[in-house]
């Protein structure tokens, strides 16, 4: 048997296992790095968080990233540099990491690694006769193993394409793992770029349980911010909380017809971006609004679409407990836009579920990894909702 093949069969038998989670997400903010410890798998998980951090991208990286992201016509090489420069230099995030919480390699059994979103076409997208579900992620796992010491998971959406469903929401198997309750019924919402939630019965029945985006959480304002204020995001809603809600644009944008779509789906900025706004503002004239007003209509557009997704639900839910998670947590004017809406639901960070809100979507990639390799014991199917029970990530050794 291969020395690999052994090691891999030991991390599998350990009744714990010391996992880095990583995640890159559409906001190209930073990689959000996870060290979290393990037990057992399956529904009797538990999920320790021993160190999280956001090793912030430089311009560099963000421009590169850019060149190829969510765009129809590429580069074809600056997409195949892309994959193993974006790779090897995870891999030494992860090692910087390691060197500042005195943690050595050889103490962590895996790396799951999400890698960097570049194109998510679901067919409710491409619309492509004999095309399935696509999605494509960059960030090769065997440089990042290479480059860090350690087994590495990666590429996780393929499967699940594979499977039947479209790639994504993937948060939904940690978040029934980790914060199904009997205590209560509970929505897990996340805002990146993209939002999406999950829904947790208090009767744990895995049938029950569904997932998806619901529309554009920060992409949209994100993408307004670094067009006209050369900035990465609107901190604190400083921008949109000094302008007013425009009607007639905030009706052309929830127009589109993806907000019709049955639950599951998914979305990305491949739709949800400033022509997506320009087309808006043409259909409702509103081409002259200052740019607070705009800032203002679209934070109430995600706040709407997030609160629309959650009523469309109705009686489905029940009496739940709304438990917030992603950077959108932090936008106070988007936190207000949704409370306003939901006066009976108590909202919560995931904070008070010991997972820091900006830690969760890393967590997600260490619990699917450890359910790769020690998992499969409980069923969770619910293949009717797009939730395949499946393994998920690509295995790399790194020598
Ligand atoms: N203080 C703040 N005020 C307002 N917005 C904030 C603040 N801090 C973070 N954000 C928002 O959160 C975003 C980053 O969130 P997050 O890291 O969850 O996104 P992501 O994981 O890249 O997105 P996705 O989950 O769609 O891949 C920022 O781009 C910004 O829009
Ligand atoms: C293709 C892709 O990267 N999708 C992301 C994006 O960011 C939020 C939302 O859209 C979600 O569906 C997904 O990531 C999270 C981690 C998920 O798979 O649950």
């Amino acid at each position: 048997m291969h020395s690999h093949i052994h090691r891999l069969h030991q991390i599998a038998a350990k009744p714990q296992r010391l996992i880095i989670g990583l995640m890159s997400g559409t906001s190209l903010d930073g990689l959000d790095v996870a060290l979290c410890r393990i037990s057992d798998a399956g529904l009797n998980s538990k999920i320790e968080l021993l160190e999280f951090t956001t090793v912030d991208y430089d311009e560099t990286y963000r421009q590169r990233i850019k060149s190829v992201f969510s765009k129809r016509q590429v580069d074809l090489q600056q997409l195949c540099l892309l994959n193993p420069w974006i790779g090897t230099l995870h891999g030494q995030m992860v090692n910087q990491c390691l060197q500042a919480w005195q943690v050595d390699a050889t103490e962590v059994d895996l790396i799951a690694s999400h890698g960097q979103t570049v194109y998510h076409a679901p067919k409710s997208e491409h619309r492509l006769e004999g095309y399935p579900n696509a999605t494509l992620q960059i960030g090769d796992g065997d440089h990042l193993a290479c480059e860090a010491g350690i087994i590495t998971l990666s590429d996780f959406r393929q499967k699940h394409i594979a499977a039947g469903g479209e790639g994504a929401p993937l948060a939904v198997y940690g978040d029934y793992l980790i914060f199904a309750s009997e205590e209560q019924n509970r929505v897990m919402l996340n805002m990146g770029g993209i939002a999406n939630l999950t829904y947790l019965p208090a009767s744990m029945d895995a049938s029950a349980v569904f997932s998806t985006d619901v529309g554009p959480g920060n992409t949209l304002m994100d993408a307004y911010m670094q067009q006209y204020f050369n900035q990465s995001y609107d901190a604190d809603a400083a921008v949109a909380r000094a302008g007013k809600v425009s009607e007639s644009l905030l009706k052309a944008l929830q127009q589109h017809n993806f907000f019709a779509q049955p639950f599951p789906k998914t979305t990305g900025p491949e739709l949800f971006n400033l022509e997506y706004l320009a087309r808006a503002q043409a259909a409702s004239q509103t081409g002259d609004l200052c740019h607070e007003d705009v800032m203002a209509t679209l934070n109430r557009f995600s706040a709407n679409m997030i609160v629309l997704a959650l009523k469309r639900c109705g009686e489905k839910l029940g009496d739940y407990h709304l438990y917030a998670s992603g950077g959108g947590f932090h936008n106070p004017v988007l936190m207000e836009n949704i409370a306003r809406q939901l006066p009976t639901v108590q909202i919560h960070s995931t904070a008070e579920l010991a997972v820091d809100p900006d830690a969760k979507e890393a967590v997600l990639f260490a619990v699917l990894a450890n359910e790769c390799v020690a998992g499969g014991k409980d069923k969770f199917s619910n293949l009717k909702e797009g939730i395949p029970d499946i393994t998920m990530g690509k295995i790399s050794f790194y020598d």
